[in-house]
């Protein structure tokens, strides 16, 4: 199965926006293969609905989300708060259709990689049991290179196939951000793992030819499979 799972450093780093763009680059430059994109748990709205408004109405892809919450916190608490059952056998099965019937299944996580999926598991540990591929998206902000440190041991521990890591200005930054705040021979020193390149800030996240642009200044061939 080929399959790609988008995690962060936390949330709100931009997991969404390089998951969309690698989905708009697929459809643009693979227009005759399919494509599952797959959202593990979501708590809150906002990924599935981004999502189906982006790509809903496109025949080669299918967006699934097995298992949603309303209430926008962790997992194993918004299942509490809700009366319900977290159950990763129905994610899986999902997730394993999802392979057997599209050339390609892109699964964006949740959270950062320590953030739980259960009251026993986190992504970083459900990551390397289903033997995942990986792109760790971090934000360009001050504090990145603690949590990028901290984020790929945690995906050493739990034996992650981890392909490289993508910066994503959350916010407009400039070359004097980049460099001060994430250092990518920094980083790649203090990890031992590949930056892939850099997204650039958004001020249109819906532009889909934009998406699938700043998606093919990625190192692709590292992470996608061709
Ligand atoms: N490259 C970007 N360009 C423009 N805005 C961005 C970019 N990356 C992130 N953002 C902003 O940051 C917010 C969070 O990004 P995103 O939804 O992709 O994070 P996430 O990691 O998927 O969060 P969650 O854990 O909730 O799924 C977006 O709503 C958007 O406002
Ligand atoms: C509500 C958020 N948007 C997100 C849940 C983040 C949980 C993080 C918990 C933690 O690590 O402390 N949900 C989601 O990605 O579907
Ligand atoms: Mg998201």
């Amino acid at each position: 199965m080929k399959a790609l799972l988008v995690v962060g450093t936390d949330t709100e780093v931009g997991k969404t926006v390089l998951t969309s763009s690698l989905a708009a680059y697929w459809q643009i430059y693979q227009p005759n293969k399919s494509l599952g994109l797959m959202k593990l748990i979501e708590t809150g709205i906002g990924d599935r609905e981004f999502y189906q408004e982006l790509f809903g109405s496109s025949p080669s892809l299918e967006i699934a989300a097995p298992l949603r919450f309303q209430t926008p916190v962790a997992p194993p608490i918004a299942a509490e708060r809700e009366g319900r059952d977290i159950d990763l056998g129905q994610v899986w099965q999902e997730f394993r259709r999802l392979g057997q019937q599209k050339d390609f299944v892109l699964v964006e996580a949740l959270g950062g990689l320590g953030s739980p999926v259960t009251h026993e598991l986190t992504v970083a540990d459900l990551a390397g049991e289903w033997r995942l591929s990986v792109v760790l998206v971090v934000p360009i902000k001050l504090g990145a290179i603690a949590q990028t440190v901290a984020n790929v041991a945690l995906a050493r521990q739990c034996r992650i196939d981890l392909k490289g890591i993508v910066l994503n200005c959350v916010q407009p930054c400039t070359e004097q951000q980049l460099a001060d705040w994430t250092p990518i021979e920094l980083l790649e020193s203090l990890t031992c793992i590949p930056v892939l390149g850099v997204l650039p800030y958004l001020s249109d996240r819906n532009d889909l030819k934009k998406l699938a642009l700043v998606a093919s200044n990625l190192a692709l061939e590292k992470f996608l499979p061709w």
